[in-house]
């Protein structure tokens, strides 16, 4: 019997938008096309408006620039980075689909050791699609992939898991160091691909990074703001970061799961070290004490919905950051801005919630 010809409609296809923080031309979509051509994109050119973004043909996708933004949100475009890949979240909070993925335009096809070129969008798809387990450790990794299970000693109880809400991919060539990791070993390249998916474990902070990501919009959404960076502000280059221990602490209050691993994209250039320490340079000490922060941060049992942990980690950021630096409550402010500028945009109910933030 002949083969079929029509190939598989490709997962989510209709479910899922490609948000891709710019400032170039997007050339790189061609080595994505027989991936991502099915998907829509949502395009966020940061930068100067009036510079036209070149999308290859045969992309279907909207493109917002600062005007736009400004535009679509008035006054609370002040919550969007402006000269940061942190504009990024706002096509976050424009997609109407279950599913985001976010790629940076200097991160390309990966090959995995046998050479076959790595569907990103497929694995990241498959990551979301299954549970994910952060209450007990699986030590042969993802018990829901083809050739795995759980181990001996693994409670019965906890075998369902829970619903993923983050995909965190890694990266071969460039790795995402820091700037003085980048200063110190600039020739240092990623050229280890390691086979695995790892739930993150409940209680456990990781280092997010927004190059190569993917979550469920309709579970994590509202958390995945990026922050106040770039132009005007005192930090850059911790938007993911920031965005990454917001996410952990409320998918480990609500019983999401978060994981990292496969799948691999090529990082293809490295930014300037010097000019990345400059951006980095404040978060470098007030991570020391923005870490133990979300470490202890505890949300109450009243906080039920994403929106609502949100506005209370707002509240707490201000009551116990604020003291660190001025930055942190207008931060707070933000996250608060941020929350409202989602629920005008996604017909949610935050503004009660947040005018007690505020206070
Ligand atoms: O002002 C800007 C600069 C860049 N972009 C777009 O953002 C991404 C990332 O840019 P780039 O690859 O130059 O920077 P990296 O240092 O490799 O970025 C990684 O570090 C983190 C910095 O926050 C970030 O999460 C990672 O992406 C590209 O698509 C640029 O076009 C921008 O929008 N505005
Ligand atoms: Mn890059």
């Amino acid at each position: 019997m002949a083969e079929s010809k029509v190939s598989p409609t490709p997962l989510l296809k209709d479910e899922l938008d490609i948000v891709i923080p710019t400032i170039r031309n997007l050339d790189f979509l061609e080595m994505w096309r027989p991936f991502f051509q099915p998907y829509h994109l949502i395009i966020v050119q940061d930068g100067d408006p009036s510079k036209v973004i070149k999308v290859p043909a045969g992309f279907d996708y909207e493109l917002y620039n600062r005007n736009d933004i400004n535009r679509i949100l008035g006054p609370k475009a002040s919550c969007i980075s402006f000269k940061d890949s942190a504009c990024r979240c706002f096509g976050y909070m424009v997609s109407k689909k279950k599913y985001v993925y976010t790629i940076d335009d200097d991160c390309f096809v990966a090959k995995d050791p046998s050479g076959k070129e790595i569907n990103a969008l497929e694995q990241h798809i498959k990551n979301l699609l299954s549970p994910s387990t952060p209450f007990f450790y699986n030590t042969l990794y993802d018990p829901y992939r083809e050739g795995a299970d759980f181990v001996r000693g693994y409670p019965f109880s906890l075998r369902e898991g829970v619903p993923t809400a983050v995909s965190h991919g890694l990266w071969l060539n460039i790795p995402d160091y820091d700037a003085p990791t980048q200063l110190v070993k600039p020739r240092e390249r990623n050229e280890r691909y390691v086979d695995a998916v790892l739930t993150i474990p409940k209680g456990t902070l990781f280092p997010m990074c927004g190059m190569n990501l993917a979550f469920n919009r309709e579970l994590i959404g509202p958390a995945m703001y990026f922050g106040l960076m770039g132009d005007g502000q005192p930090i850059g280059r911790y938007d993911d970061m920031w965005a990454g221990w917001c996410t952990k602490v409320i998918c480990d209050h609500l019983g999401l799961g978060v994981k990292t691993g496969l799948p691999y994209i090529w990082h293809s250039k490295a930014s300037n070290p010097f000019v990345n320490l400059k951006k980095e340079y404040k978060g470098i000490f007030w991570q020391e004490e923005l870490i133990p922060f979300f470490q202890s941060a505890t949300l109450p049992k009243e906080c039920t919905t994403v929106q609502k942990c949100y506005i209370e980690l707002s509240k707490q950021v201000k009551a116990k950051l604020g003291k660190v630096d001025d930055y942190f409550n207008k931060l707070a402010d933000a996250m608060v801005t941020w929350i409202e500028a989602w629920d005008e945009l996604n017909g949610g109910k935050s503004a009660e919630l947040a005018n007690g933030a505020k206070n």
